[in-house]
């Protein structure tokens, strides 16, 4: 059985079709980028995946049941780094990287490595205010890896990266692949990409 499976997934907004019958599956240790040019739906259509946005047509299956973000399972298996990440304000780096393992069934143990690989270990005491956006974004991309997972659901990792931070997001995906992990990402970067999908999900366009 597939770990994603996305049938007949179809998202308008007034009279614009973003999605029009999306289909596809995902099994563990793939990974599929969804390409496709600006607008053209990448963002909606992982909205729709992990229930923060709700398709008007079709259906997302995870294991073979419904997918619905409510369900203590769902959130348990899927971890994901959109664009609307919010941070508890009085919750430091560190203290927010340890209760996102908790909180999934983890330990604390991932969250040094992870830290160092984000180089948020200089940051790690600070409050999200007084984080730079580039800080931002990787503590949302650490929030991911230091919890227990078999999805993973990203838009636009490479967003706010430099070359070392993409060498290591390539590694990464590849590592995460290797351990079983099924992902789901947005892309525009065609070497990340060629580095690291097994598939690619075209739309729009
Ligand atoms: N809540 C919304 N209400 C109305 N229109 C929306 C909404 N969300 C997205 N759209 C529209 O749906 C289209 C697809 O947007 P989406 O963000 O999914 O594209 P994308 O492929 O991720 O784009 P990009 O590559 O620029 O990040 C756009 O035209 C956008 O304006």
């Amino acid at each position: 059985m597939s770990t994603l499976a996305v049938r007949g997934l179809t998202r308008r907004f007034g009279a614009l079709v973003v999605l029009d019958d999306v289909r596809f599956q995902l099994d563990a240790g793939q990974i599929a980028v969804v390409v496709g040019p600006n607008g053209s739906g990448k963002t909606t259509l992982l909205r729709c995946v992990v229930g923060a946005d709700r398709p008007d047509e079709g259906e997302v299956l995870l294991d073979g049941r419904r997918c619905d973000e409510t369900d203590p399972r769902v959130r348990a298996a899927v971890a994901a780094a959109l664009d609307d990440i919010d941070f508890f304000p009085d919750l430091s780096v560190v203290e927010h990287l340890e209760l996102l393992a908790y909180a999934h069934g983890g330990t604390a143990e991932p969250v040094a490595e992870v830290l160092a690989e984000l180089a948020l270990e200089p940051a790690r005491d600070q409050l999200p205010a007084t984080l730079s956006s580039g800080q931002r974004r990787r503590l949302a991309l650490a929030s991911c890896f230091v919890r227990p997972r078999r999805l993973l659901v990203l838009d636009e990792p490479e967003q706010r990266l430099d070359v070392r931070g993409r060498a290591w997001l390539a590694q990464r995906l590849l590592r995460e692949k290797a351990a079983g992990t099924a992902v789901l990402m947005a892309s525009h970067d065609t070497e990340l990409i060629d580095r690291v999908a097994d598939r690619r999900i075209e739309i729009g366009g």
